[in-house]
């Protein structure tokens, strides 16, 4: 298998360090052929003088020049190690990077294309395994030319047809191995599905595992996984056994053949054409011929892996992104045709177009699933893909650098994350260099300062995912963050969903005292909470059916007025029931 073009060229810093392994094998080899023939030389001084005169048949030059060698080959092989593990580090660093820099400028929508399971597996084993065929396995490749070239060089003066037979039975090594390549592509394919779906389902189970307790469905799924794991443990056998097949293979290549260099060398020498301590040499360099081309046949597979790993690596690097463009610099917002589908197929937004103009509010309702949080995914960046415009002041969206529209936007999800640690470290996330008085003024315009005091201030410590607040409490602290870094237009997609009164409170008019000020687009379900905005965009189906203040769309009487007049009849629900109950009885 040659080395692939493309993934040299990804990683040109490792290739120094490749090729200085290269240099280090081919001087040990050479050393050792010195080594060889120099013994070989006083073997047959030796049995040329006897060993009954003393020490007259020990040529000290020859000794020292053995010595000399076998010092060269040990410094060699400590350099050869040296060399793999830098050009191995450099691709795991490169490699890495690569990843991480594309993942960043993907941005959030990396998602929809690699699931994130998939994604650590290919930066954890895959890199690994990448790292070998660099490290090992290409520096190999090149050696393995190399050494029974140079073999064959020594060999030719002095008995050609042993030096040919051998040379011409390496190249039995890799077609062994060929063979075995048209199989174990498709078995190593099959193997990183199996360790993909493994991955994912172990990542989203773990992530479940409350609500499958929860459920009782904890069992089913532990059966599920079994399940899978057992497919993925059959094709890591079939593998296995793949490779030792391979390695008996190779072994039998090369054990065969030096078995042929002992036999056709030891008739050259009783037909007299090579001497007693030639003969000895060539014996033991006989394996050497096969000895570089089977350890790149043990590397073969790791490299297959790698080579497995390196495309989907590609795939990645390869996924369209948008170019970091100019800045964005206008507030108001204004959408125009906006067509949106997540399948290619069902439109989820379809010809949408709505003016969001700087410091306004504006809200955007509809029944669930109409599309409200698609087109703040849209209009966030979260997702792109979209045809139509969306334009910030002058400046068209796809043209817009991803950093400036991060300092531009501001989104308020439902259940936005809170890390562990203090409470300060958390509101720092919102604004690096925050003052003290400014995160206290933030924590009160939610109204949850008396609360963060009453717990330590702004040292409390928050568990993972603010475990050890409430929901009202976590989604108030996660506003005070976002009020903290003041970006000029702010998205809240359902931020009161799932809270308590009185937070929603708290909540609601913190973003009412935003307006004017900032740019301000409120998604939710409740409409109570956007009677006081400037527009009302009313969502079906994806499509936008009125736009209006709210008396005006109640006037109307059409889609808005039916959904506003259907909450408030909810609301007043446990009244009417009791009432009738009442009735009832009476
Ligand atoms: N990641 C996704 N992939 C495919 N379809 C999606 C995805 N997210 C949402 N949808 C679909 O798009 C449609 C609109 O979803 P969206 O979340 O925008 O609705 P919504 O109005 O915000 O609903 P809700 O008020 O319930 O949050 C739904 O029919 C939903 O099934």
């Amino acid at each position: 298998m040659m080395p692939k073009k493309r993934l040299l060229a990804l990683v040109p810093e490792a290739r120094r360090y490749m090729i200085q392994k290269v240099i280090c094998h081919w001087l040990s080899l050479v050393a050792g052929i010195v080594l060889w023939f120099a013994l070989g030389r006083q073997l047959q001084l030796i049995r040329e003088k006897g060993t009954g005169n003393g020490l007259s048949s020990i040529e000290p030059t020859l000794l020292v020049i053995a010595l000399f060698c076998i010092l060269l080959r040990f410094v060699f092989n400590g350099w050869i190690a040296d060399r793999g593990q830098r050009a191995a580090s450099c691709v795991k660093v490169k490699l890495r990077s690569d990843i991480y820099a594309k993942i960043r400028r993907l941005g959030p929508s990396y998602m929809d294309v690699f699931p994130t399971a998939e994604l650590v597996q290919l930066a954890g084993e895959g890199v690994e395994q990448l790292e070998s065929y660099f490290g090992n396995y290409i520096p190999q490749f090149f050696f393995a030319m190399l050494a029974p070239l140079t073999l064959l060089l020594v060999f030719l003066p002095l008995s050609p047809l042993t030096g040919l037979v051998l040379f011409l039975c390496v190249p039995l090594i890799p077609l062994a191995i060929a063979k075995v390549q048209r199989f174990a592509k498709k078995l190593l394919s099959s193997y990183w599905d199996a360790y993909a779906e493994l991955g994912d389902s172990f990542l989203e189970n773990l992530q479940g595992l409350t609500t499958l307790k929860v459920y009782g469905a904890d069992a089913r799924r532990h059966e599920q996984m079994n399940a899978e794991s057992e497919r993925f443990r059959k094709v890591t056998m079939k593998v296995l056994t793949m490779q030792l097949n391979s390695v008996t293979i190779m072994d039998f290549v090369a054990y065969g053949g030096s078995a042929i260099g002992c036999i056709l060398t030891a008739l050259a020498y009783r037909a007299g054409r090579v001497n007693f301590g030639q003969a000895i040499a060539m014996v033991m360099l006989s394996a050497e011929f096969f000895l570089a081309m089977r350890a790149l046949g043990s590397y073969f597979h790791t490299a297959m892996n790698g080579i497995a790993a390196s495309e989907r690596i590609f795939r990645l690097l390869d996924l369209p992104e948008k170019e970091d463009g100019s800045e964005l610099a206008g507030e108001g917002i204004s959408i125009r045709h906006l067509t949106f589908s997540y399948d290619g197929q069902k439109e989820t937004l379809s010809d949408i177009s709505l003016e969001i103009p700087k410091g306004s509010l504006v809200s955007l309702v509809g029944a669930s699933g109409c599309g409200k949080s698609t087109l703040a995914a849209l209009l966030s960046g979260i997702r792109d893909g979209y045809e139509g415009d969306i334009r910030f002041g002058q400046t068209d969206l796809r043209r817009a650098s991803r950093e400036s529209l991060r300092a531009l936007v501001t989104v308020v999800p439902s259940a936005a994350y809170l890390f562990a640690g203090s409470v300060r470290e958390s509101l720092r996330e919102g604004k690096a260099d925050a003052s003290e008085a400014e995160m206290i003024a933030a924590l009160r315009r939610v109204a949850l300062w008396d609360f963060i005091e009453s717990q330590g201030g702004l040292d409390f410590q928050l568990r993972e995912r603010g475990e050890n607040l409430s929901g009202g409490q976590r989604q108030r602290l996660a506003l005070a963050r976002a009020l903290l870094k003041d970006s000029p237009v702010y998205i809240f997609d359902e931020a009161t969903s799932n809270i308590d009164a009185e937070s929603e409170e708290a909540i609601m008019q913190a973003i009412y005292g935003m307006h004017g000020s900032h740019t301000v687009l409120l998604i939710s379900h409740r409409l109570a909470n956007v009677v006081g905005s400037d527009i009302i965009a009313y969502l079906e189906s994806g499509h936008l059916k009125e736009l209006g203040s709210h008396a005006r769309l109640m006037e109307a009487d059409a889609g808005y007025a039916a959904l506003f007049r259907a909450q408030e009849s909810l609301e007043t629900f446990g009244q009417k029931t009791k009432r009738q109950r009442e009735e009832a009885r009476a």
